[in-house]
């Protein structure tokens, strides 16, 4: 019999200017949490490097070999877990990317994605960031599957506002999807949960952010509260902005249930309306 339920930990850490110091405090948060029992562990959004686009290129590493690589790929297998490793600035063929990869129990990597939606935005007095200045998109969707247990979709920060990418993971049979992510002190407060929720409850599957605490000494302030919604659209777990473990237990019978007594993937209206998935 597979299992049904498993506990998810949501690292919410404090990134500094030293990337060995990121690494060893994540590795440390990793290994708490497998203490406590959880069996699928995430960390931020660029956890090993400051946010910003002045940064990407200073904190690169080729995946292959860098030492955020070779750090996830240990703890992942030291401690038994599966291990979404936030993001990290990756250089590869020449171009920059923000980059999430996955680790199995045994070490080995899952997975690999490449943020696909560039984190461009202006908001006049507020808040203006063009990722693209820096960095190169990704062209893949990304899911893993974790054991027997259920299938992973994977998307990094901004890609979460992109309802379609949420809808074809889950017709691709996953149940939970993880966004690595940092929001900021203007869409933060707004929509950091308001698009978690919505994507829990079109899908009917998990949503799970993870972010780095707040800073606000940092250039980029982060919002924090990393957060677990559950498919019913409730907040199942979260914390303010400090940095913080968060736990949230996954059940996928749960799931089951929402979707058989509201079972809206069986009335669609394909005759009307479609979502086109035009690459892997
Ligand atoms: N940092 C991001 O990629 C996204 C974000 O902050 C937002 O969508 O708002």
């Amino acid at each position: 019999m597979s299992i049904t339920k498993f506990k998810l930990a949501l690292i919410q850490l404090a990134v500094g200017t030293n990337k060995a110091e990121n690494l060893l405090r994540a590795g440390r948060f990793i290994q708490e949490a497998a203490k406590k029992g959880a069996h699928l562990v995430t960390l931020p959004e660029c956890f090993n490097s400051p946010y910003g686009t002045g940064y990407f290129a200073e904190y690169a590493e080729q995946l292959e070999t860098g030492e955020s690589s070779l750090a996830l790929s240990s703890a992942a297998k030291e401690n038994k877990i599966y291990l979404v490793g936030g993001s990290i600035p990756e250089k590869k063929d020449g171009k920059l990317y923000n980059t999430c990869t996955v680790w199995g129990p045994d070490g080995g990597l899952l997975a690999v994605h490449r943020k696909v939606h560039l984190f461009d935005i202006d908001i006049p007095g507020k808040i203006k960031f063009q990722e693209s200045e820096t960095l190169s998109p990704g062209n893949e969707f990304t899911s893993f599957q974790m054991g027997d247990i259920c299938k992973v979709g994977v998307g990094i920060c901004y890609d979460i506002r992109f309802a379609e990418m949420a809808q074809i993971y889950a017709r691709n049979d996953c149940r939970l999807l993880i966004y690595p992510g940092a929001f900021n002190m203007t869409t933060g407060p707004a929509h950091w949960e308001l698009l978690q929720r919505c994507r829990a409850v079109d899908n009917q599957v998990y949503v799970a952010t993870a972010s780095p605490a707040r800073s606000e000494s940092s250039s980029y302030v982060a919002w924090g509260h990393s957060s677990a919604v559950s498919p019913w659209g409730e907040v199942i777990a979260s914390t303010d902005e400090k940095e913080s473990v968060v736990y949230a237990d996954i059940d996928l019978d749960f799931l089951e249930q929402i979707r058989s007594q509201i079972p809206i993937t069986h009335q669609r209206r394909p005759d009307m309306y479609e979502v086109v998935q035009k690459k892997n």
